[in-house]
């Protein structure tokens, strides 16, 4: 039984003082639903902030992304054990860092492998363009960015991965994919390409979440999917009563 899974992106919004606002906010209602897995995912200068408020609670915190590099000059990034410090997960290739910041299949490999090591859970976002989707080649694309984004993973590592499926053209867009395409991508394409790679038990036990434009009037439509188990949600999650209704509809 996968237990669901709702994280929140806040991508590059709030400063530290409004985080805590908000944190403040959805506290109380995230509190009250055991049942799922709750993250949130602000940017990394909120971290500590937010790490002393979410201590004592089940809720987890993550960031945005990371480097794969332990330490050194690398101008700008933050090294695995930095994030460790604070956060239990990191978020992976999403893709506004494929599209804005040049990431790839193999740099997301090496964040995915140097997140395991230092003791993170990845939540992996893959997901196909508009162009890709158009195309037809929506089970191309993922099944390439999870056999090259996961490679030389033990099944032991991959059964403790995340996955966020996130079809590029729902993002932000407030078009999101409906629950049963969603569905199908998931239960057609990403889990058979886990289950080749490592074994059916790990692909029936990882987690794989939507995200594009999930809202709380759409949340249930992923929801009730068999394949979907929670989703990570962007905007939305910078709404307290919006965010929180989302992690209720996933506990039902
Ligand atoms: O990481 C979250 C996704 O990019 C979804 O963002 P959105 O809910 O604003 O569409």
């Amino acid at each position: 039984m996968r237990k669901p899974f709702v994280a929140g992106n806040w991508k590059m919004n709030k400063t530290v003082e409004q985080a805590r606002v908000l944190v403040s906010e959805m506290l109380p209602g995230l509190q009250a639903v055991k049942a799922v897995e709750r993250v949130l995912c602000p940017p990394f200068t909120s971290l500590m902030a937010i790490a002393a408020m979410l201590s004592g609670t089940d809720i987890g915190l993550g960031a945005q992304n990371m480097h794969w590099e332990t330490a050194g000059a690398f101008t700008g990034e933050i090294a695995p054990a930095m994030v460790k410090e604070f956060c239990q997960y990191v978020i992976l290739g999403h893709s506004e860092r494929r599209t804005y910041f040049g990431e790839t299949d193999e740099t997301v490999n090496r964040k995915v492998r140097a997140a395991l090591a230092h003791g993170l859970t990845p939540i992996v976002c893959i997901g196909e363009t508009l162009a890709e989707n158009e195309a037809g080649r929506t089970a191309e694309v993922v099944s390439r960015q999870i056999e090259q984004g996961l490679k030389d993973l033990t099944p032991e590592q991959a059964s403790g991965l995340v996955i966020a499926y996130e079809p590029v053209w729902a993002i932000g867009t407030g078009r999101a994919a409906s629950g049963e395409d969603a569905n199908r991508v998931v239960g057609d394409v990403i889990r058979p390409t886990l289950a080749k790679m490592f074994g059916n038990t790990v692909a029936e036990g990882v987690r794989v979440l939507y995200g594009g434009s999930v809202t709380a009037a759409n949340a249930a439509e992923f929801f009730t999917q068999p394949q979907i188990d929670g989703a990570l949600v962007g905007g939305a999650s910078l709404k307290a009563a919006e965010f929180v209704k989302i992690v209720e509809a996933a506990a039902k």
